[in-house]
């Protein structure tokens, strides 16, 4: 397995975010975890990443803890930063050359593979703006380039094509089909159930904090729409949701 998560717990205060989460993740796979919003996606990805302690379970990455094993752990993996989290002072360039150097990559073997994955993203003619300056979707294009520089065994990116043009989701989707095909394991949490129906091997429906079906696509869609079936299985249609007051002035 590429990853393995067992009774993972996460409490903040009362809420209990994550409920005894377990999941198998097999090497190579396209996995797809989708859930509603507050369901513990984000939660249970930075517990499987090593960025937030669990209050109870494991999390193994290619057989090594995440916790006890992190160095081993973490030199396997491959982390969409939050954009928040990034040195938005320096350019693209720089970002990427650091981000290489930070995981032990030469200055040299870097600046080469940083100047590839702006060519792939796109993002070639920005390449010396500093990122502070970039878009909403140039943001999320970097910081995505920032976790593959060093040709990670697992990519773990939270929603990865949120606000990303169709130019760049489409370079993008092949570069991590690519990825998985070659042995890669790709983990992306997605809103989107056309994207993962289309792109992912697997899906996990988290909800309430515990995974409800997971399996290969087509075992969890079981014959039906996977958003039907996301929409059965995670509940929470209003049949009469409606706002009286919200009036388009036509009545
Ligand atoms: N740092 C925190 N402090 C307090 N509560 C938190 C914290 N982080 C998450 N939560 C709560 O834990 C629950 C799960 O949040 P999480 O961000 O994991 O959900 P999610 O499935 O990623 O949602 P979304 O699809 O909206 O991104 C939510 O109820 C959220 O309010």
């Amino acid at each position: 397995m590429a990853v393995s998560m067992r009774g993972l717990v996460k409490r903040f205060d009362t809420k209990i975010a994550v409920n005894n989460l377990s999941l198998d993740i097999p090497i190579s796979s396209f996995y797809g975890v989708v859930g509603p919003n507050g369901a513990g996606k984000t939660t249970t990805l930075r517990m499987l990443t090593g960025l937030l302690q669990p209050d109870a379970g494991s999390a193994m990455i290619l057989g090594h803890d995440v916790w006890s094993d992190v160095n081993a752990a973490k030199r396997m993996i491959g982390v969409m930063p939050d954009s928040s989290q990034i040195f938005d002072r320096l350019t693209g360039f720089q970002l990427l050359v650091y981000s290489g150097m930070l995981r032990g990559m030469k200055r040299r073997e870097s600046a080469a593979r940083a100047r590839d994955l702006l060519k792939a993203f796109d993002l070639q003619g920005s390449s010396d703006v500093m990122v502070a300056d970039y878009s909403a979707g140039m943001t999320k294009k970097i910081c995505l380039a920032t976790a593959m520089i060093h040709s990670p065994r697992v990519l773990v990116l939270d929603e990865p094509f949120e606000a990303v043009d169709p130019v760049s989701s489409a370079n993008l989707k092949d570069i991590l089909l690519e990825y998985a095909a070659t042995g890669g394991t790709v983990i992306i949490s997605s809103h989107v159930m056309a994207l993962v129906e289309r792109m992912c091997t697997h899906v996990a429906v988290v909800s309430n904090g515990a995974v409800c079906a997971c399996g290969t696509v087509e075992e969890v869609a079981a014959g039906q729409d996977l958003e039907d079936r996301f929409l059965q299985l995670v509940g929470g249609r209003h049949s009469a949701a409606h706002l009286s007051w919200l009036d388009g002035g036509a009545r």
